[in-house]
């Protein structure tokens, strides 16, 4: 049972649940925010269903709709007439994206060829975050950017000016990187060749070649031919399978038989789907049904089921552990009640999130009596019974919370958690969606943080 009180949850211990449940999870962020970035690019109006609707999102609705760009919302839906792909109005107002690193990198990009000056900035974890893998290479295409306070992180301000391609090789394993300077891409003089330095997820190119446009992929790069102009296509959102994540993961940790959980049209690329396949091979009865295909992604039902005994992993590999980075937190909860040790290496990205989540996931794990420490990029989960601390703040960080409400759910005591409602960043609908699970239950106020105050917040 989870009792309310502002900031504060009170997470109680579970009773064992035996139901079978039919989810369909919040859109996903990641395809969320390129579509929505395409589709402002475009000469006309995109509809885009099954958005996802939660703060980093609507952070990025509000942002270019001050930029001019047309946002309505029809029922859940998004409407965006685009203004083309150098038609962002400037203004003196700052652009700010509150705490999407994402959303963040892909503007940086797309204002660095509009005409006028821009300021972007982000809430406090945002501005600890590094920006400078994309601003360098942006400057290397001609991009005028300054660090307003400090080199490497938000606030910048930002000069339009006109962009060139250029022969880029990425040095970070992050996803956001390609994708920030692809989008500079469709707005460069010249075509743009982009060496990865590892395959992450791959929404950005997807939803590319979905919008019609002319990326390569040679296995060795990607290069973009920059488009005349971009049309509008209507996009249907797939379920964000790290979303979905906390529930499987939660129905995997519960001991007794009989629960079980299917995820509706969820997200499998398999560039995110590094998370399933772990389960699995801890020995999670977990299986993938009804797969298809939705707007250029695979798509499909995860079901899994309670109950199984589970063993402790090793899990590396750069390639991997991208498939499941943002999964991690909630492995490591999971792990913690296996048999033997698990070991998660090559997780070094895990360092540039919200916090940094190989210390924030080792320190919430300990907070609850579970042994876990660092090794170079990862950390290794000694399994053992979770005690409640009686009442924990947990860092400014989403996922960090999700997992440590999980976890509060199975101790034998109540937990006071503080600080939890950063949910509200990635998955507004939590706490309702841990309801469905019948592990948990919530007063009325839970409503208070529900997806449909942030579409009020677009209107
Ligand atoms: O491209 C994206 O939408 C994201 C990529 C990942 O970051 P990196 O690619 O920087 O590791 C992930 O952690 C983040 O939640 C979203
Ligand atoms: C790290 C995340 O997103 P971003 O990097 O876009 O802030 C996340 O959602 O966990």
């Amino acid at each position: 049972m989870i009792f309310l009180e502002l900031n504060k949850i009170t997470v109680s211990p579970i009773k064992e649940s035996s139901k079978s449940i039919y989810w369909h999870p919040p859109g996903d962020k990641s395809i969320s925010q390129r579509a929505t970035f395409l589709a402002s690019l475009a000469e006309g109006t995109s509809r885009i269903s099954d958005i996802l609707w939660s703060e980093d999102t609507v952070n990025n609705l509000i942002a270019l709709k001050k930029l001019g760009v047309g946002i309505e919302i029809d029922n859940n839906d998004v409407l965006v007439t685009g203004v083309g792909k150098f038609g962002y109005r400037a203004s003196n107002n700052t652009v700010y994206l509150g705490n999407s690193a994402t959303s963040s990198r892909i503007m940086i990009s797309l204002l660095s060829a509009q005409k006028g000056r821009f300021k972007v900035d982000g809430n406090k974890m945002l501005r600890n975050r590094p920006m400078e893998w994309v601003v360098e290479p942006l400057k290397d295409m001609g991009a005028q950017i300054e660090w307003l306070n400090n080199y490497g992180c938000l606030p910048v301000g930002i000069t339009g000016s006109r962009l060139d391609g250029m022969h880029h090789r990425i040095k970070v394993s992050s996803a956001q990187a390609v994708s920030a300077l692809l989008y500079a891409a469709l707005l460069a003089d010249k075509k743009t060749r982009i060496y990865k330095k590892t395959k992450a997820r791959d929404h950005t190119e997807r939803i590319f070649k979905y919008f019609d446009l002319d990326l390569i992929d040679t296995g060795d790069y990607l290069e973009l031919t920059p488009p005349e102009k971009i049309l509008p296509h209507d996009i249907f959102v797939p379920g964000d399978i790290s979303s979905a994540a906390f529930l499987i993961g939660l129905v995997a940790m519960q001991k007794s038989s009989g629960l079980e959980l299917t995820v509706k049209k969820v997200n499998l690329n398999p560039t995110r789907t590094g998370f399933l396949e772990i389960l699995q091979r801890m020995g999670a009865d977990l299986t993938i049904i009804n797969q298809g295909e939705l707007c250029g992604e695979p798509i499909g039902e995860v079901i899994i089921r309670s109950g199984s005994e589970l063993s402790g992993v090793k899990v590396s590999g750069d390639v991997f552990v991208q498939s499941m980075i943002d999964e991690i937190p909630i492995l490591a909860a999971v792990a913690a009640t296996a048999k033997g040790e698990t070991v998660i290496t090559d997780a070094f990205e895990l360092a540039n999130k919200d916090t940094n989540r190989i210390i924030t996931t080792i320190e919430l794990l300990n907070n609850f009596g579970i042994e876990a420490y660092p090794i170079e990029g990862g950390l290794v989960v000694t399994p053992g019974e979770f005690t409640s601390p009686g009442n924990l703040e947990v860092p400014n960080d989403h996922r960090i919370s999700m997992v440590a409400m999980i976890i509060a759910s199975f101790c034998n005591k109540k937990t006071e958690i503080y600080n939890w409602d950063t949910v509200r960043v990635s998955f507004p609908g939590f706490l309702e969606a841990f309801n469905l699970i019948g592990l948990a239950s919530t007063d009325d106020d839970s409503s208070s943080l529900g997806p449909s105050i942030y579409m009020e917040m677009v209107e």
